[in-house]
């Protein structure tokens, strides 16, 4: 990685993190209520049968509800797992209430019994950040988890982005390896960058 990225991206994460935890909780949990509302109107929300989500950590947007109307409404539900040399594993959930246990920095993860599947046959990736800007770039953790995952997925398959108004900073320092969002869903509004490849 560049090493004027590199030492720009701890900066920004940092300041966008900042802001993020700023959001009190009732306001976290209102925002978050709004974005779960627009992620799940989203037409490649709708018509996917196979959803990947994250669930929430730290003072992310809040996603439990959508995983659980993901599966209630007989989707596929998978969440990812952290293996070693920053490799994400996509695992099948049927039941959030059993199939899971807290991994990689306490996040909630799947227990490795559940079912990998095939990354090709996911039709919709609903990714987290620290940061994000208009251009549909993204600002993750520094883990390069996802970065290694996306090219992984079928090139057109939707990449939306959650988070919050105030993580949205002018131009997210960017390297090669970084792949763009197609859409990012905030409390205010969905952000539509079109439809682009992941490669
Ligand atoms: N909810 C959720 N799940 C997720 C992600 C996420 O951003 N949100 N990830 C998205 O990729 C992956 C986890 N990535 C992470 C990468 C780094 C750190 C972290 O805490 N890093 C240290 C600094 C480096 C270190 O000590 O190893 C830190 O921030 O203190 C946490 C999670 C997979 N699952
Ligand atoms: N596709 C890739 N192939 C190999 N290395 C990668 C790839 N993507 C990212 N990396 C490496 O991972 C590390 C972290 O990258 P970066 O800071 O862009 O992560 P991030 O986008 O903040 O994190 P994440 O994707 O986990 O949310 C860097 O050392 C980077 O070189």
């Amino acid at each position: 990685m560049n090493e004027e990225s590199y030492c720009s991206k701890i900066e920004v994460r940092k300041s966008c993190l900042q802001q993020r935890a700023a959001l009190g909780e009732q306001e976290r949990s209102n925002k978050s209520f709004l974005i779960r509302k627009k992620l799940e109107d989203l037409p490649e929300f709708k018509t996917a049968q196979t959803v990947m989500l994250f669930l929430n950590f730290r003072d992310e947007v809040e996603t439990t509800a959508s995983a659980e109307a993901v599966v209630a409404c007989k989707k596929k539900l998978i969440l990812p797992r952290c293996a070693p040399k920053g490799i994400l594993l996509p695992l099948k959930v049927s039941n959030l209430a059993v199939d899971l246990e807290p991994g990689a920095w306490g996040i909630r993860e799947p227990k490795l019994t559940n079912e990998e599947v095939n990354p090709l046959e996911i039709d919709l990736v609903v990714v987290p950040g620290a940061g994000f800007d208009l251009q549909g770039n993204r600002l993750g953790y520094g883990g390069g988890f996802y970065d290694r995952f996306f090219p992984r997925l079928k090139s057109l398959t939707p990449r939306v982005a959650l988070g919050f108004e105030c993580q949205i900073i002018d131009q997210v320092p960017v390297d090669k390896h970084d792949v763009k969002m197609t859409k990012l869903v905030t409390e205010k509004m969905v952000y539509d960058f079109g439809k682009i490849a992941n490669q």
